[in-house]
């Protein structure tokens, strides 16, 4: 069974194209200033108004204040926001109130004992993404190129839509889908030359493999 895919830290205009060009379902900007992905908001704006209709234009945020959303979404017309800091559910649910968009929270795994906080953010958010959570010490809560045992998710089910992310690369994606049923994936480093800075053959090879077409690897 073949999955949809997210291609984020998009912070070129031929990068936005690339991912366009392969198929990719979902674009995502990330506004997170520590990050190598980051993208100043005039350049988001350029940048989620190259999107095109079909595709769905994912911001990032790491534990947003109101002000940086706000000023964020004043320029840049975004369809999703993606938590993936350390917010609560409870402000998960404040920030749907306060931006009336779709929130997609990130949960960070690396022992089935991390399986349970999905739970909680089941009721609060729209979709859930389940990523590697950082080693101790990393630099940044995600985009580290790092994968976790996918076999902890075999037979789980959640009450949202999900999407797996971390680690992902067009060599290990299929095998990643079929262990776990993912219907969409998300995946930063795994399609890139150097960080922030995306390739179109990985990104094409990576949206092929995801999807399951015959010859992807
Ligand atoms: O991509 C980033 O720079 C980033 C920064 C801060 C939080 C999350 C970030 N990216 C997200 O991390 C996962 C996994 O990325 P990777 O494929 O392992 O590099 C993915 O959901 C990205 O959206």
């Amino acid at each position: 069974m073949g999955a949809v895919a997210k291609i984020c830290g998009l912070t070129r205009p031929e990068d936005v194209d690339a991912a366009a060009d392969a198929g990719a379902r979902y674009a995502g900007l990330v506004f997170f200033p520590r990050s190598p992905r980051h993208v100043p908001t005039p350049t988001a704006a350029v940048l989620a108004a190259r999107v095109p209709v079909g595709m769905a234009r994912v911001g990032l945020f790491v534990d947003p204040d109101d002000a940086l959303l706000d000023s964020v979404l004043a320029e840049v017309p975004l369809d999703i926001l993606q938590l993936h800091g350390h917010e609560t559910p409870d402000r998960v649910a404040a920030v749907k109130a306060r931006t009336g968009l779709p929130v997609m929270k990130a949960v960070g795994v690396a022992s089935a004992a991390d399986l349970d906080a999905i739970w909680d953010y089941g009721l609060a958010a729209d979709l859930l993404l389940i990523d590697a959570k950082p080693a101790p010490g990393a630099a940044l809560p995600g985009g580290n190129g790092i994968a976790f045992d996918w076999r902890l998710l075999v037979g789980r089910r959640f009450l949202k839509p999900w999407m797996l992310a971390g680690g992902l690369t067009p060599g290990n994606v299929a095998e990643a889908i079929r262990l776990t049923g993912a219907q969409a994936v998300d995946v930063s480093s795994g399609v890139e030359r150097a960080p922030g800075i995306k390739d179109p053959a990985l990104i094409r090879a990576l949206v092929a493999a995801a999807a399951g077409e015959p010859g992807a690897p």
